[in-house]
Parts: structure tokens; sequence; C-alpha cells
């Protein structure tokens, strides 16, 4: 943890290895600080990392061991650094991150290496920075850039850093040595300057605009998540406060957010994001046997709202791809589509003027002529929804790429086996769900079929990671994970519609809860005409559905021809510029409530004697939100998911989950699986024709257990049918 060494006398070397535990550096640290303060040999300090690392900052699981109310020690060690009399110099390689970069501004200079960068993440782990940063980083580097900092949790590179007056001095090479040489030549000068708990608040004429600015704009991303907030209140107790009693109080709203359960559920995304990356298949195939091929070059087909999208997020992580389309016209828009998005992409990077090759467009080649894939590494396809296509399209790639080559579709619910079947190489070809828009969302759910070979799972994940995206190995059914769910969720959603809500009540109530749109925005932005093709294709609407089918009866589920009927009034959502809502204009984004609507929902209501009824938000939320953990639980079960972990993942990174909720299985054991099944149990007698109300068998399993925690679910699930 903490090498004392004393190699460059009369400068004493601290060096500490980080993520460990947290106590043990803490005591490691204040011992070498004391002992190099008595002894009369050492001059200076130079606290350093090991193996080109500072710090990551703390073990972040040490924090549920943490009680609210504990004194956080590293504090008083960074305290204790700061009042040495002795110089103390920070040598910054890799990264200090967290409580490291607090122990950083503890000391009196920073010197960092050119590609070392820093940060306070604690925010997006919902908590604060609790060892002195929310008060000695606004000292240091004023409150604008503090509070960015701060409440954002970015890391920024060590030239960033040195501009903005974190780090003292900047090395290519040796950056051990120059602390050293540093500490050597500031040893004997007057520290007080440096020390930054005696320096006040730079003070600015609109401070108090500044401080409240910061509070809305917080509030108003964080969507119900506390901890930018206590941030910004942290930065401003350094402004108000003297530094002893700011320290208080940050130590207070440090206290707050580790006792609110919004810490617990970040953390948790944070060890859930990682463990999706370390997939495993039930015949034991994993990254230690399978390796990722080399991907040069890739193809898309359908340049629509997806393939753009996930061109442009091809280019913009410098890979080569040609993008192929079925005529001149289509290929002239999703041309310009892809040029305009990939200009906007690097309007949004500042440091493209350094970076020239960045979204170079000289790495993309449209085209409509199929044989210019045959020298392709991997293929992602992305056109209409519909099998026969996609079948033909994937019998033609079989006999054009070469053997090599895998073959990808980007559907959003098909069969990969059925699509597999019609090519000559099923092992690799694989889905790969991106998610809209998608040069933005950073999911991926890796779709694996029956013959879908080992390297082709992890070659599929190691592009993933290569263009900056989270894929996630799922298996094969109809919907994958994430729409299956999705598709209780939308369908409680209509219902409530018919039984009395106004679509604003119902998307008010999610969005409170925290996502990013409620499902009737969601659905005008998606398009409700996808979902009808999709019902027209399954016989539940359209042509193909029997005559004499009553309207809201499906065999003996209860169905709502709401979303057809729409449709059939032209009513596809944002494009159309009318849907749920009204807009402007076709494709202008404000929804507005539609009097239209609410007259036709009347009307309907009427038709179908159906008798309006008041719905509280508890019950919108529970319909909702239950039945889509409901559906969760059976995909457990049926191993389409591996682990709830995967689910939480999914929703978090493709539907705008929010966050510090930890996902929808995280949600439900913070809930408790005793009440989510009650619940359950009670809507489905009042509402006997939805069988997606049912408790799933998995979720009465576990109640029966006692509730056993998440980590243990999965011990107890049937697996029987596993498609992983
Ligand atoms: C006494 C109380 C005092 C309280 C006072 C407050 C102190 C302070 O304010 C709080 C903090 O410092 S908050 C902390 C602030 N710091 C942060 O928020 C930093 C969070 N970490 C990161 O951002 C990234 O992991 C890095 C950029 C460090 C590396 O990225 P990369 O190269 O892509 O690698 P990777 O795949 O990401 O990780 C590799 C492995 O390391 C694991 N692990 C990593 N960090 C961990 C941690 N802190 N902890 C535990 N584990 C951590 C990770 O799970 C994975 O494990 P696996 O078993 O192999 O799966
Ligand atoms: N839109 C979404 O939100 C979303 C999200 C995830 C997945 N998906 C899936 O992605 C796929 C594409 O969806 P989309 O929304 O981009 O559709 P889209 O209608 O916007 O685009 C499809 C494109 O494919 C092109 N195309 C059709 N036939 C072709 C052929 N034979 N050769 C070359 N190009 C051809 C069309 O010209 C069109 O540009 C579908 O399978 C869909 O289910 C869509």
């Amino acid at each position: 943890v903490l090498n004392y060494a004393s190699v460059h006398p009369p400068v004493h070397l601290l060096r500490y290895t980080v993520v460990q535990d947290i106590s043990a550096v803490v005591r490691a640290l204040e011992q070498g600080v004391k002992k190099a303060d008595v002894d009369p040999a050492v001059k200076a300090v130079v606290i350093c990392g090991t193996n080109g690392t500072f710090s990551a900052g703390a073990d972040i699981r040490g924090f549920s061991s943490i009680q609210a109310g504990d004194r956080p020690s590293l504090a008083s060690v960074i305290d204790l650094i700061e009042r040495s009399e002795k110089p103390v110099v920070a040598a910054i390689e890799g990264m200090a991150l967290g409580g490291a970069l607090e122990v950083a501004l503890g000391c009196h200079y920073r010197v960092a290496h050119a590609q070392a960068w820093v940060g306070l993440p604690e925010v997006t782990l919902g908590l604060l920075p609790g060892a002195g940063g929310t008060q000695r980083l606004p000292r240091l580097i004023g409150v604008p850039a503090a509070l960015d900092l701060i409440t954002t949790g970015k890391h920024v590179l060590a030239a960033e850093a040195l501009k903005l007056g974190i780090i003292d001095e900047i090395m290519e090479e040796n950056t051990i040595d120059a602390a050293i040489h540093l500490a050597n030549k500031v040893s004997g000068q007057p520290l007080n300057s440096r020390r930054l708990s005696l320096k006040q608040v730079q003070s600015l004429p609109n401070m108090d605009a500044i401080l409240s600015e910061a509070l809305v704009k917080v509030k108003k991303q964080a969507r119900g998540c506390l901890s930018p907030e206590m941030c910004v209140q942290a930065v401003k107790a350094s402004v108000q406060l003297p530094f002893t009693e700011g320290i208080r109080k940050e130590r207070e709203l440090f206290n707050l957010l580790l006792s609110s359960g919004q810490a617990k559920a970040l953390q948790y995304v944070f060890f859930a994001q990682r463990a999706a990356q370390k997939w495993t298949t039930s015949s034991g195939a994993s990254w230690k046997t399978a390796s990722a091929q080399p991907i040069r070059k890739v193809a898309v087909i359908g340049l629509g709202t997806m393939g753009r999208g996930i061109v442009t997020s091809l280019v913009k992580a410098k890979m080569s791809v040609v993008a192929l389309e079925q005529d001149q016209k289509q290929l002239e828009v999703g041309a310009r589509a892809v040029t305009s998005l990939l200009e906007r992409e690097a309007s949004k990077m500042p440091w493209i003027g350094q970076r020239p090759d960045a979204c170079d467009p000289a790495l993309l080649q449209f085209t409509l002529d199929f044989s210019v894939l045959q020298d392709a590494d991997l293929v992602i396809e992305a056109v209409f929804e519909d099998m026969a296509l996609k079948k033909e399209i994937f019998h033609k790639l079989s006999a054009i790429c070469k053997p090599g080559s895998f073959l990808c579709t980007n559907t959003s619910a098909l069969d990969i086996d059925e699509i597999a079947s019609a090519t000559s190489r099923p092992h690799q070809v694989i889905g790969t769900h991106f998610f809209s828009p998608a040069h933005v969302m950073k999911l991926v759910e890796i779709i694996h079929g029956r013959h879908t070979s080992p390297i082709t799972i992890a070659t599929a994940m190691g592009l993933a990671k290569t263009i900056g995206k989270i894929g996630v190995v799922v298996g094969n059914c109809f919907g994958f994970v994430g729409n299956r769910m999705m598709a209780p969720y939308a369908e409680q959603a209509v219902f409530l519609l018919e039984e009395g809500c106004k679509p604003k009540e119902v998307d008010q109530a999610l969005e409170g809860f925290g996502f990013n749109l409620g499902p009737f925005r969601m659905l005008d932005l998606a398009g409700l005409d996808v979902g009808w093709r999709s019902r027209k294709g399954q016989g539940l609407t359209g042509p193909k559905l029997a005559p004499g089918t009553p309207a809201r009866l499906r065999g003996r589920r209860r169905y709502s021809p709401l979303p057809d009927l729409l449709c059939e009034n032209g009513r596809y959502g944002q494009k159309t510029g009318r849907g749920w809502y009204q807009y402007e204009k076709p494709g202008a984004r404000i929804a507005n409530p539609d009097p239209w609507l609410h007259n036709f929902l009347i009307r309907y209501r009427d038709a179908h004697h159906i008798k309006a009824r008041f719905i509280d938000e508890e019950e919108i939320l529970e319909r909702c939100l239950y039945t889509l953990i409901n559906e969760g639980f059976q995909i457990l079960d049926d191993g389409i998911a591996s682990d709830p972990e995967d689910i939480d993942v999914i929703y978090i990174y493709g539907y705008g989950w929010p966050k510090h909720r930890g996902g929808p299985m995280f949600y439900a054991s913070t809930i408790g699986l005793p009440r989510i099944l009650a619940k359950l149990q009670k809507y489905s007698e009042a509402h006997p024709d939805i069988p997606r109300m049912q408790p799933s068998a998995f979720l009465k399993k576990l109640v029966f257990l006692g509730n056993p925690p998440l980590k243990e679910w999965m011990s107890h699930a049937g697996h029987q049918s596993s498609k992983l």
C-alpha cells in the first residue's frame, strides 16, 4: 500500500498503490508524513504512486461499509500533509481521481506527466468529494471551473489541468525526478501561500448568479439524482463559509448522500457495467476462450435512422466504412445525413484542431454496389424490419463476402437463427442491436443465436468497445431483453389511456420517476409506424387479422387498438407533426397536448363503454414499472439474460432508465420482491385479461425463498431453456 522509501535524501518519497483498503492507505500516508516531519534529515516529501499510476481514488467497494457519520480520516491526513512544515509535492503519473486528487490538492505543489489526467468523479457515484475537494478546488481554480469539474465528474488531461491551475508543471518524462527536483528547489521557502485552506475563493461580482444558475442547471439535468445538487451546495459553502466550516458542511452533505440509497445504486451500476463486459455462454465460452478478430473495414447496409448513426459511430472511431443503400436517391439522402452528423460531432470535439484525422470523411465510401462489400471484415445490416428482406440480404452477403467476414443484423426483435439460416455461415451471424440515436446511445445488445460462435461474440463485443459503446450479450427471443421488457410497459401506458389517463399524465409520472422521456413522448420520437408495422406483421391488426376479431381482444388477451387507430389517421409521431401529442410542424420536437386526441379518447371510451376514472401517480408507476420488471424476471428464468446486472445495464444505457435508481432489477430489489409480487397479484386480479401482469414463476420463487439479495437470484433460476 504505502512504501515509505527514502531513496532520494533529503527528499522522502511516499509511494502508494491505489484501490486498496483505503484505511490502510490513509494510515500509511499519515505515518509517512509524520515520520518525514520529525526526521531532521528530510527536507521535503514527494508523494507518488506505483507502476506509473498515482491513484484512481478510494475503493468504491469500501463505501458500503462506511457508516454515515464516520469521520473521513482521509481528510485529516490531507490536512496533515498541508500543514507539514516541509514542502510536499505530488508527482502525478497515469491518473489522480477522486480522493487521490484531493490528496494532491493537500500537497503544496503538483507535477504531472503529460499523459496523466485528473478529476473528481464522485458525483457519478452518487457522492461528492468528501476529503476537502469541494473546498480546496474552488480556492485553487475559481468557482466556475471547480463547479464544472465537481458537478460533472469529468476527467481532464494534464495540459488542461495546467491551464486551469490544478497542476504546476507538466513533464514529458521522469515525472518523479522532476517532482524531487522541484521539492529540493522549494525546500526552505515559505509555504503559506501554497496551503489552499488558507486561501480565499476568488470573489466574482456575479457569484450569486453563478451559483444559482449552476443549481438550476444541475437540477434540470439530474432528473432526481441528488449528488450534482449537493456538489453545488458544497462549492457554495466554500464561497460563503470559512474553510473549517466549509469542510464541516462538505462532510454533512457527504454523509447525507452516503445514506441516500442513490450512492449505492450508482456504485452498483459502476460494477454492473464492468461485469457485463465479462460475458460467458452456457457452453463455457468467454474472453478466456475466444478473442476478438481484428476489424478494419466495416460495411453498413441501409442508411435510414439507424444506419446513419451506426456509420457515424464507426467513422468517429476512425474505422474504414462502406455504406450501401438500395437506390441513388436514398444513397444521397443517407450520405447527406451522415455528413451532417459527422460535422455536428466534430464541432462537439474542441480538440478536433489537434486531431485533424478525427471524423475523417476519407474513411467513408458510399455505394449501391454489393460487390464492394466483398473484403469487409464485418457487415452490419440496418434495412427495414422485414424478415423476408433481411433473409434476402443475408443470403446475398453470404455469397459475396469473404469467408472470414462477420454478418451482423440490427434487427429490433426478429429471430437471429432464422436470419442466419439464409447464409452458409450461421456461426458468423450475430445480432448487434443499436439504440436510436445510434451515434449517441451507448448500448449495443449483442444477440447470440443458436449457432453463433464464441469468436463472433468476442468480435462483436470488441467492436462495441472500439466504438465507445457498451456491449451486453443476450439470448435470442422476440425483442431480446430490452424490447421484450418494453412491450408490457408500453402496453400498460396505453391501457391507462383507455381507463382515463391523458398521455401527459402518464409521461409526467414516469419522467418524475427519472426517465428522460415518458412512454408517449418516446413513442412519438421513435415513430408510431414502427410498432404498427410490427403488429401488422404479427397479424394483430391489418389485413392478416381474422374478420370478426373483437376490437379490444386478441384471443383472450386484452388488446388496445388505440395505437393502430392513430396510425390509420396518419399520426406517426414527431415525423408527421402529430402522434400522442401535436407538434408545431413535422420534425419539431416540442410535444404539446392535442385537443383532437383528448376528444378522440372520449369518443373511443364511449364507443367501447369504458367509464373513465381518475388514476393516481402510484398506480401509473406501479403498473408500468412492475410489469416491465416482471418480464425481467421471466427473462432471467428463461436464460435470455445471464444476470440482473445485464438487464440493468441495458435499461440504463439503452432506454434512459434513471441511473441513480440502479436499473429495473436493482430497483426491484430496493422495493422488495414481496411488495412487487403483492402489487402484481392485486393488479392481475383486477385485470385477468392481461397475462403480462401475472407474476412470473421466478419472482414467486424468490419471494418464497425469502427475498434473497440480488447477487443470489441467479443461483435459483431455472435455465432449462438457456439461450446464452
Ligand atoms: C474513509 C472514507 C473517506 C471518504 C472520503 C472520500 C474520498 C473520495 O472523495 C472518494 C473517492 O475517491 S471515490 C472514487 C473515485 N474514483 C473513481 O471513481 C474511479 C473509478 N474508476 C474508473 O474510472 C476506471 O476504472 C479507471 C479510469 C480507473 C480505469 O479504467 P479502465 O482501465 O477502463 O479499467 P476498468 O475496467 O474501469 O477497471 C479495472 C478494474 O478496477 C476496478 N476499479 C476501478 N476503479 C475502482 C475503484 N475506485 N474502486 C474499486 N474498484 C475499482 C474495476 O471495477 C475493474 O475491476 P474488475 O474486477 O477487473 O472488473
Ligand atoms: N428506428 C429505431 O429506433 C430502431 C432502433 C433499433 C433497431 N432498429 C432496427 O434497425 C433496422 C433499420 O431501422 P431504421 O429505423 O433505420 O429504418 P429506416 O426505415 O429509417 O431505414 C431503413 C433503410 O434501409 C434501406 N434499405 C431498404 N432495403 C434496402 C436494400 N435492399 N439494400 C440497401 N438498403 C436498403 C432503406 O432505403 C432505408 O434507408 C430495422 O431492423 C429496425 O427494426 C430501429
